[in-house]
This record gives structure tokens, sequence and C-alpha cells, in this order.
């Protein structure tokens, strides 16, 4: 990865996991873990975001939530990215085009916890998203509940695409999206922020010692 963008061949199928990560926890691992095992992915990359669009708060340096989620997250398959510095990107969607340009032939998974998905329609170019990448979401404590899986959910929901099809999830043409509904895992950045304790412990998700 000299020049900073991850190497990937044709065909492989890689997921996308955008987040924030100030901190990454155990919570980010383990969905990260099922949608390896779920989805048939051959890699995930952690983008982790200059800052999300919506959230007006400013997020840690850039420098140390990288090296916070790298100690955090390590698997030969996962690799943990500062792709949309690079690109110069923060909207998905400007992100999706800029990867799609840079790596033909590669199939992409957007990646996201359920509480994204409730929100989702209030992305720029959420339909352009749906239609252009297979999505993943993935279950959260507080998403998911019927009726609660948002606008997208509803306007895309003949879209949706069986838990016992999503093996396949990357090579089922867009707009395709699945919902798995993974063992939860009630673990959240604002947590750990508001706990106080990021930057001093070593392991976020962990009491300090
Ligand atoms: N415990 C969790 N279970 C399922 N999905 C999660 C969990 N934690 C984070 N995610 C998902 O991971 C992605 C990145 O999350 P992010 O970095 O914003 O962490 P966060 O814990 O949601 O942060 P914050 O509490 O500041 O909003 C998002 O799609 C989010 O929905
Ligand atoms: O593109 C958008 O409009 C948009 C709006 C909100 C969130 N996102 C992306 O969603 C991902 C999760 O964001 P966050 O802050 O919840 O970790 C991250 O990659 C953000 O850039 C993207």
């Amino acid at each position: 990865m000299r020049s900073g963008f991850p190497v990937a061949r044709r065909g492989m199928v890689i997921g996308l996991l955008g987040g924030s990560f100030d901190p990454a926890h155990e919570g980010h691992v383990h969905i990260t873990r099922e949608a390896l095992r779920r989805f048939g992915l051959d890699r995930v990359w952690w983008l982790v975001s200059p800052g999300n669009p919506l959230k007006a708060r400013q997020p840690a340096p850039m420098a140390e939530r990288i090296a916070q989620a790298r100690r955090l997250m390590d698997h030969p398959r996962v690799v943990v990215t500062d792709l949309e510095a690079r690109m110069g990107t923060r909207f998905t969607a400007a992100t999706l085009k800029g990867l799609k340009a840079r790596y033909p032939g590669v199939r992409f998974v957007w990646l996201m916890g359920g509480d994204n998905l409730v929100q989702f329609h209030r992305w720029d170019r959420w339909e352009w998203i749906m239609q252009t990448v297979p999505i993943g979401v993935l279950a959260r404590p507080g998403s998911g509940v019927k009726g609660r899986l948002g606008r997208a959910a509803r306007v895309y929901a003949r879209e949706r695409v069986s838990e016992a099809q999503a093996e396949r999830l990357g090579h089922i043409p867009a707009p395709a999206w699945v919902f798995a509904d993974v063992p939860l895992k009630a673990l959240s950045s604002s947590a750990i922020r508001a706990r106080g304790d990021w930057g001093r412990s070593g392991t976020p998700g962990m009491p300090p010692e």
C-alpha cells in the first residue's frame, strides 16, 4: 500500500465500512467480522472519515483515529485507510465514484449499521448510492425493529435480499440490500467519548486501567 491506496485485484469483493471511528471500538470489529463471513467478502476496508457531513462535531485528528483503529482491528483481510482524505471526498457518493474509477473490475459493497439505514435517505445522492452498490446493513441495538428501518428501506423494499442469499451480495446487481440480524453489541463511540477514557485506555470499549 505504498501509495496509500490499498491493492485490490479485479474480481475481488470489497466491503467498505465508512465511519468516524472516534474512537474505533469492539462493535466495529464485530460487524466487520460478521460482514466478512456473511456477505462473502474478500476484504473489508475501513474508510476513516475526514468528518461525517451530517455531524457538526469535529472528530479527533485523522492520524490518531487511524492509529487507534489499526491497533484494534488486526485482521489479515481488513485494511484501515484514510482514502477519503486522500481523494478529497467526505460524501459517500463522491467516495464511491472515485473508488469505482480507481479500481475497475473490483466489486464494492457498502456496509453500515442499522442506525445509518434509518437516516440514509438524508445522504447526498442516496438513491444513486443505492443503485450503484449493493448494501449490507448490520443490526445495531435500537435499530431494525420492524417498521423502523426508515424511508430508504421502504422505497427499496422489493430490492431487499434475504439473509440466505447474502453470501452472494457482491455479485447481485444494485439496487440490492440485506439486513443482517447479527448478535447485537451495544457499543458506541459517543458512549466511549462520554466516559472520557479515549486516548487514555489502550482499548476503547474496555474499562480504563
Ligand atoms: N455497535 C454497533 N453495532 C452495529 N453497527 C455499528 C456499531 N457501532 C458502529 N456501527 C456502525 O459502524 C459505522 C461507523 O460507526 P461510527 O464510527 O460512527 O461509530 P459510532 O459508534 O456509531 O459513533 P457515534 O456514537 O459517535 O455516532 C456506522 O455505519 C455505524 O452504524
Ligand atoms: O454522504 C453522505 O451524505 C453521508 C451522510 C452521513 C454519513 N455518511 C457516511 O456514513 C459513514 C458513517 O458515518 P458515521 O459518522 O456514522 O460514522 C461515514 O463513512 C460517513 O461519511 C455519508
